[in-house]
């Protein structure tokens, strides 16, 4: 909806058979400048431009059945987690799957029912290619919405997939009722740890500070409309569901687990997400747990 602002866009999906209203945008109608119920294979050969907008643990499936199709061009993925299997973000497996593509990553704080209304938005645009980062940047920016660019990838896309682990917790800390300044810590702690486990992985400091770390980090722990929030406000107040939703921060939070493992980092409140997220500690033990940890220097 919001490119169409800059020419004709092609929206492949394989339940788009809704017409030109998405039950799950209400109120949003496709623009006239908005083709959908294309044929994968023509609309990628006639594209320069892909945007893959797929949660980050469906996105190698989806590379193992249409890579062949994408290589060569310019992808983007909006994609904010880390792949279980290989414990790397969407712009490595892009870029092992198509070989020949510039790949880069959209990311930032961005709830897509706002930027369907064209609300205004600001993002990170993220390609280790300058030049390919430079076309990108203009080519998505429109009146409304407003790329920033970096060439940090491993930054952008470690800042978007982590916020969505610290979001799981501040929902925790909602809905078990501990209160805004317990909140206010989850979120400063956590986000020490999206920093070190993000500068380890060799990320700048300063995208993490950015649009796609702090930016992201901060829509998503204080606002509803988060899924990952409200997933975690739901594990907090002990309430039902639905499975069906995706919470990216689920999954990456494992991943997390095993990367610090790996890596020897500590990264606890992403560990206690985990064992949330998986039922293995109650509310009531996981804040004992991080509230007892060795007293240090912040
Ligand atoms: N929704 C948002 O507001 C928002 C904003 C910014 C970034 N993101 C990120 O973008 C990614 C996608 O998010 P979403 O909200 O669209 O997820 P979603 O799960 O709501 O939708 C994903 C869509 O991908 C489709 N899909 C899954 N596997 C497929 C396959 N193999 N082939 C074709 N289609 C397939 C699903 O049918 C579904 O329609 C996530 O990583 C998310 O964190 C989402
Ligand atoms: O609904 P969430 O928690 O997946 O968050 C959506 C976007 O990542 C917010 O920037």
């Amino acid at each position: 909806v919001a490119l169409s602002a800059n020419g004709p866009v092609t929206l492949w999906g394989r339940d788009v058979g809704w017409g030109r209203i998405n039950p799950r945008l209400p109120g949003v109608a496709l623009p006239e400048a908005v083709r959908t119920g294309a044929d994968l294979r023509a609309a990628a050969a006639a594209a320069d431009t892909i945007l893959l907008a797929l949660p980050a643990q469906l996105l190698a499936g989806f590379l193992a059945d249409h890579a062949a199709l994408l290589d060569g061009k310019r992808l983007v993925s909006t994609a904010k987690g880390i792949d279980l299997t290989r414990l790397t973000g969407a712009s490595a497996l892009l870029g092992e799957a198509c070989p020949s593509a510039a790949v880069a990553v959209l990311t930032g704080p961005s709830f897509a029912a706002d930027i369907a209304r064209g609300l205004p938005t600001a993002l990170t645009l993220a390609c280790a290619r300058p030049d390919a980062g430079l076309a990108l940047q203009h080519a998505l920016s429109t009146p409304v919405l407003r790329l920033y660019r970096t060439t940090d990838v491993t930054g952008a896309e470690l800042g978007g997939a982590l916020k969505n682990v610290i979001a799981i917790a501040a929902g925790v800390v909602i809905g078990a009722g501990l209160g805004d300044s317990a909140r206010a810590a989850i979120i400063t702690r956590g986000f020490a740890e999206m920093t070190r486990l993000a500068v380890r992985l060799g990320a700048r400091p300063e995208t993490l500070a950015g649009l796609s770390g702090l930016g992201d980090l901060t829509l998503t722990c204080t606002s509803p409309q988060s899924r990952n929030f409200r997933f975690g406000r739901a594990l907090g107040a002990a309430e039902d569901f639905d499975a069906a939703t995706t919470v990216e921060g689920a999954a990456t939070a494992r991943a997390v687990a095993a990367l610090s493992g790996r890596l020897g980092e500590d990264m606890p409140v992403a560990a206690m997400v985990a064992r949330l997220a998986d039922g293995g500690v109650s509310v009531e033990k996981a804040v004992e747990k991080l509230m007892s940890r060795p007293l240090k220097e912040e």
